[in-house]
């Protein structure tokens, strides 16, 4: 298990990080979740023992990390946010390159290059330099370079930043049968809710140096809970049937979309109430969806800004 206390990282009069704790527990997967500049980065460097918190402190199953600095180094596998390869090489002789670094050799070295070339899917083009390799292929073999040491934790920096999406959905499925299949503690940074909803059990929400939110995915979802949107489509739209949704007790807003309204409401079951308001208007009902919260409208909720801002 990973634990951070007070964990702040001070530029000047920037305090990139600022007073944060949070935890790892052993094969979880857990999401750290902000926009640009929120100090994603600067927590990772940290946790990963690259660079020195200014204040507070990361423990390995109790123990200070600076107090045990190779055996941590051991345990994790790093990610980085830019892709940190030799273009010149091949897939085969960047994986051995860095294997050696690890002090792997010999047949030891040869085994472990060729199964991640295979879990990563890059066997057909193990032999070719990297420079020829499309995004997606150069991110799948970033992800292996910091799996060589068959590390326990891998902390993965916005790993699928500039590949399309059908190779981003590739690296994805390759991170989560890592954890489910070989039991590896993730911790994923994104800006893109949507990864961090497919892999994570956890969540962390951070905005400008501290931590705003964290719990599981539903903890988080909670936090809207008291609010539901109800989107209901009618055959068709009168201005009396708008008033009348409007006057209802529990409803905060309505708003005209295309072929019916978006009823924002306080109420988990307003199913009744809008039938009903419809049929006192003689309009068809033709369907009404609930729409569950995302962790995007989380982030705007609590921040008043979307994560991509
Ligand atoms: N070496 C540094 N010197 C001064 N300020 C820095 C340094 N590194 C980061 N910062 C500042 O700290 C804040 C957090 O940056 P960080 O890169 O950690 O954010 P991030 O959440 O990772 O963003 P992104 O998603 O863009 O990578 C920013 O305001 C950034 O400008």
């Amino acid at each position: 298990m990973i634990e951070a206390e007070q964990l702040t990282k001070s530029y000047g009069p920037v305090h990139a990080v600022n007073g944060i704790g949070l935890y790892l527990k052993k094969g979880e997967s857990v999401g750290l979740l902000g926009p640009n500049g929120a100090g994603k980065s600067t927590l990772i460097e940290m946790l990963s023992s690259l660079s020195k918190p200014s204040k507070g402190k990361i423990f390995l199953n109790g123990k200070s990390i600076h107090s045990q600095l190779t055996s941590f180094r051991e345990k994790i596998g790093v990610v980085p946010q830019d892709i940190a390869l030799y273009n010149e090489l091949t897939a085969r002789e960047n994986l051995q390159f860095f294997g050696k670094a690890y002090k792997l050799k010999g047949d030891a070295l040869t085994e472990r290059v060729n199964e991640l070339l295979t879990l990563m899917e890059l066997d057909e083009r193990k032999n070719h330099q990297v420079k020829t390799f499309s995004g997606g292929m150069k991110r799948r073999l970033n992800l292996a370079v910091a799996l060589i040491h068959q590390p326990e934790f891998l902390i993965l920096d916005e790993p699928t930043v500039g590949i399309d999406p059908h190779s981003r959905r590739h690296l994805l499925d390759l991170i989560r049968k890592l954890q489910q299949e070989e039991g590896k503690t993730i911790l994923y940074t994104s800006h893109y809710m949507e990864e961090v909803e497919f892999l994570c059990d956890r969540i962390y929400i951070m905005d400008r140096g501290s931590i705003i939110a964290s719990g599981t995915k539903n903890e988080i979802k909670q936090i809207l809970s008291i609010e539901r949107t109800y989107e209901l489509t009618v055959h068709i739209q009168k201005n009396s049937l708008k008033e009348q949704l409007e006057a209802l007790d529990a409803v905060k807003s309505v708003v005209e979309i295309e072929s019916g309204y978006r009823v924002v409401s306080y109420e988990k079951e307003l199913f009744k109430e809008l039938l009903q308001a419809a049929q006192g208007e003689n309009v068809e009902v033709r369907a009404i969806k609930v729409e569950e919260a995302t962790l995007e409208d989380v982030f705007l909720h609590l921040t008043g800004r979307t994560l991509r801002d």
